[in-house]
């Protein structure tokens, strides 16, 4: 079992006893007092057709590195994210390997007027319905943890709620899964789940092969602005950035050093 299977069979095993606490309905119910989606898509297409659109991600800790920062304060962090010129937000709900929580991502999205991507391993569609609940503006799809007809019942879910999704993959018959699904906004891993290595060239790798009308997002290992030149030598200016920002004390200047050089 490789590092995502271990995590997605965990997750089945922690969603399964959530979801027995709480339908559908008492979720959508719960919904219904957040404000409405806040088109997280959208403002990645806006930003990327004159400069860098940047998916900036709060992330406190992750199985490879461990604990990334040690002064973690979401709603800080978001509106620092925002001052420095991120267009939308990532945050890690996942527990038990990102020590990430629920709260993180109500915070930060409190704090700030960016969209905002709940990043947690999605392995049911009840989860989504979840994420809405806690404000989620869109979803991530992993295509690597998921059977097609899985990925199209979270998608299908997404959505019903006016949600986006992000569809990650990190290989070419991944890339030819994503493109069945109806959502074109898909990001390329950097990092391979195996090794944990990152290598910009896999983003590189997969341009040509994204559907089209795809808005492709660059993830992973992206630490200076000139690794940002590099990708949009490719035609990438989009960009999902965690421990290269989350790792420096004034994380505003990092991002304006990051987009702008
Ligand atoms: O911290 P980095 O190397 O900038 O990477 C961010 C993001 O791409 C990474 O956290 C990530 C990409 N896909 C994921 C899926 C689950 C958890 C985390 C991730």
């Amino acid at each position: 079992m490789n590092k995502l299977e271990e995590i997605c069979a965990n997750k089945r095993v922690e969603v399964g006893q959530r979801r027995a606490e709480r339908s559908v309905t008492a979720l959508d119910h719960r919904a219904a007092g957040r404000s409405a989606p806040r088109g997280f898509e959208n403002a990645l297409r806006k930003r990327a057709n004159d400069g860098f659109a940047l998916i900036a991600e709060i992330k406190k800790a992750s199985p490879s590195k461990g604990l990334i920062r040690a002064d973690f304060q979401p709603a800080d962090h978001a509106r620092a994210y925002e001052a420095g010129g991120a267009t939308c937000l990532s945050v890690l709900t996942d527990a038990p390997y990102f020590q990430g929580h629920e709260d993180y991502l109500v915070e930060a999205r409190e704090a700030c007027s960016l969209p905002v991507l709940r990043k947690d391993f999605m392995v049911d569609p009840w989860q989504v319905a979840e994420a809405r609940s806690i404000g989620a503006d869109a979803i991530l799809i992993i295509v690597a943890a998921l059977e097609d007809s899985v990925m199209a019942e979270i998608e299908a879910a997404a959505r019903e709620r006016k949600m986006d999704v992000l569809v990650e993959v990190h290989d070419e018959a991944e890339m030819e899964r994503a493109a069945r699904l109806n959502s074109r906004l898909i990001g390329v891993n950097n990092r391979d789940l195996k090794t944990f290595t990152t290598d910009l060239a896999t983003t590189e790798r997969l341009v040509s092969l994204a559907p089209e009308g795809t808005l492709l997002v660059g993830e992973s290992g992206i630490n200076t602005h000139a690794d940002c030149e590099r990708l949009a030598a490719a035609g990438v200016r989009t960009f999902l950035v965690g421990e290269s920002l989350m790792r420096q004390e004034d994380v505003a200047a990092a991002t304006r050093n990051l987009l702008q050089g």
